[in-house]
């Protein structure tokens, strides 16, 4: 799994609850109480307009009353100026009073229209008011018609007095009543006020009280809306991150899949050498390395390639045991080369920087090849250490495959008793040694040798003791060879030699130098020594003898021939 995906998926995971039943919630309730708050304010201040109405309809009627007690007065008052004093101004003002009184008595009764009682007692205060100005007229009329005496008998009889009476006491009652209905509108007007007051003080409160809230629980959610969207934010970074990790790795085992299958298509360990260099550097830019491979002896570890910007100074050769995880079998990392266990071929330059190194054997089939070394940064010899284990196995396997392709290769053209080379390969590299010294106009010769009396030998010795011998003229003819010599048992105790680009008298000079030391030979086998013994060698060349392969050893065979019946231990050319 890429770095960063098991965090991812916790983040992906992980609910983030928004409060926003709790804002719609509180919102509603909010606005209804604003509503109810609203409601009850208008209709608490439409009561209050209306008991302020009452109050000043009260105000009016009371008003209605004295305006009306003051003019029937006015009358009075008239009547007894044109009595006391027969000025006509007092008549006229009496007449213009009568009217008043009428008119102000129809508004006392309009004006208490919607209280029965009121309006009962208003219509009587009218009529009687009517009746007293009548009265006062009739006063008059007397004074005018018939003299002072029957004016004063009429004032005398009181009826006035009696109707103007009744009127007060009327009129008392109604103000009274108006007082009490004033009084009564006042306190209601008052509760109403009171009731309006509070209505608007705790709606208010209430209602900024819970805007508050929302504005609290709306602060609340935009800031876990911010917080969400960091996360989706950080999600989606670490997202792309991982998926470039995940197409990094991808790359990376393509490059690791194309890499182990070339190797594993190599034919020599150069060739699979290059190619793990190619892999290495493709998949490790940032790190230096290389590859030891233990030699054929198991003694020494040799670096056999090395590349990129390497950290550290590699030995060319060490000791297996100069390699922590050669010794151990198993991979050796070190993080900090001033503090870690630092292999022994790795030394860090006195002005290096710190680095981390790591070390994996490679192993196949219990047997050591060699190591792969990797140097850099501890991030990167961190981020890739299975990697490198994965890579250096799929080396392993190569180079165990191209080991046991040279065995069996070796197994198939090489003799196991004398280490030479067989007769298969021998016809084979025969031909294509021939053709390649005919091509440049160059001879080759052919040696073929044969240990003189190796029947004797072996009845002497017995057949471990002539295969001792036949072990150690094997080894002769392969140190007496050159490196574009090949040397071959042909059979039994028949060799043949293939000395390309020789002619017959180089030939016949080393035939004779590898004759005089098969008769040199010691050979010690079971402690005890095995007494001398000599060989016979015929030489044929090409072209000089014969051009094809077949004829050339025919001659040799033949010239060997010659040196057996000449009586051994000699050389003749064909
Ligand atoms: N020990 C051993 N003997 C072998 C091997 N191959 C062949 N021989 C023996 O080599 C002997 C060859 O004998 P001969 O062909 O008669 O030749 P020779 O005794 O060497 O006599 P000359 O060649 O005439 O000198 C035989 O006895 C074979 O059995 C082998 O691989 N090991």
């Amino acid at each position: 799994m890429p770095p960063g995906s098991s965090r991812l998926s916790n983040l992906l995971t992980q609910p983030l609850r928004l409060p926003r039943r709790s804002v719609w919630t509180s919102l509603v309730a909010a606005t209804v109480l604003l509503l109810a708050v609203g409601a009850t304010v208008v209709s608490g201040a439409r009561r209050f307009v209306q008991d302020t109405r009452w109050v000043g309809h009260t105000h009016a009627t009371i008003e209605q009353i004295s305006r009306l007690y003051a003019r029937i007065r006015d009358v009075e008052s008239a009547q007894r100026g044109y009595l006391l004093t027969g000025h006509i101004d007092y008549l006229s003002q009496l007449e213009v009073g009568a009217p008043e009184v009428e008119a102000l008595g129809r508004g006392l009764i309009d004006q208490v229209r919607d209280n029965a009682a009121q309006h009962a007692r208003a219509r009587e205060i009218a009529t009687l008011a009517v009746e007293r100005v009548a009265i006062s007229r009739q006063t008059a009329a007397l004074y005018q018609e018939q003299g002072l005496a029957s004016a004063q008998r009429e004032v005398a009889s009181n009826r006035g007095k009696r109707v103007m009476d009744h009127v007060v006491e009327l009129m008392r009652a109604m103000e009274a009543e108006e007082r009490r209905l004033l009084a009564q509108r006042e306190t209601a007007s008052d509760a109403s006020a009171w009731r309006l007051q509070w209505a608007a003080a705790l709606g208010i409160g209430l209602s900024l009280a819970l805007i508050g809230i929302v504005f609290w629980l709306m602060l609340r959610e935009n800031r876990v809306r911010r917080l969400a969207e960091r996360r989706a934010a950080s999600s989606s970074a670490q997202l792309a991150e991982s998926v470039e990790a995940l197409r990094l790795a991808g790359a990376r085992l393509h490059e690791l899949q194309r890499g182990a299958s070339m190797l594993q298509s190599c034919r020599t360990t150069d060739e699979a050498m290059d190619i793990a260099r190619q892999t290495f550097t493709r998949l490790f830019p940032d790190l230096g390395g290389g590859i030891y491979l233990t030699r054929a002896s198991q003694n020494l570890v040799e670096l056999r390639i090395d590349w990129g910007d390497a950290p550290t100074d590699c030995a060319q050769v060490m000791s297996p045991n100069d390699c922590w995880a050669v010794r151990r079998g198993q991979p050796h990392t070190v993080d900090d080369s001033r503090n870690g266990s630092l292999c022994a071929h790795l030394a860090a330059g006195a002005d290096a920087a710190p680095f981390a190194a790591t070390c994996v054997p490679l192993v196949a089939r219990g047997e050591t090849l060699g190591l792969v070394h990797l140097a850099g940064s501890r991030d990167t010899i961190a981020a890739h250490a299975e990697l490198v284990l994965a890579a250096a196995e799929q080396l392993s396997l190569a180079l165990s495959n191209l080991q046991l392709q040279e065995t069996l290769r070796v197994q198939s053209i090489r003799d196991p008793l004398t280490g030479l080379y067989n007769r298969r390969y021998l016809e084979e590299s025969l031909e294509r040694e021939l053709a390649r010294c005919a091509r440049r106009h160059q001879p080759l010769a052919v040696m073929m040798l044969d240990l003189d009396h190796f029947k004797r030998f072996n009845d002497t010795h017995g057949h471990d003791g002539g295969d001792a011998l036949l072990g150690h003229v094997g080894r002769l003819l392969d140190a007496l060879c050159r490196g574009e010599d090949i040397a071959c048992r042909y059979g039994g105790e028949e060799f043949i030699l293939i000395l390309p680009e020789a002619d017959i008298e180089v030939a016949r000079t080393r035939a004779e130098q590898i004759r005089s030391a098969i008769s040199e030979l010691q050979i010690l086998h079971l402690r005890r020594s095995l007494g001398p013994v000599t060989c016979s060698i015929g030489v044929a060349a090409s072209p000089m003898h014969a051009d094809a392969a077949s004829a050339l050893v025919q001659a040799a065979d033949a010239a060997l021939y010659r040196a057996k019946n000449a009586g051994r231990n000699r050389v003749e050319i064909a």
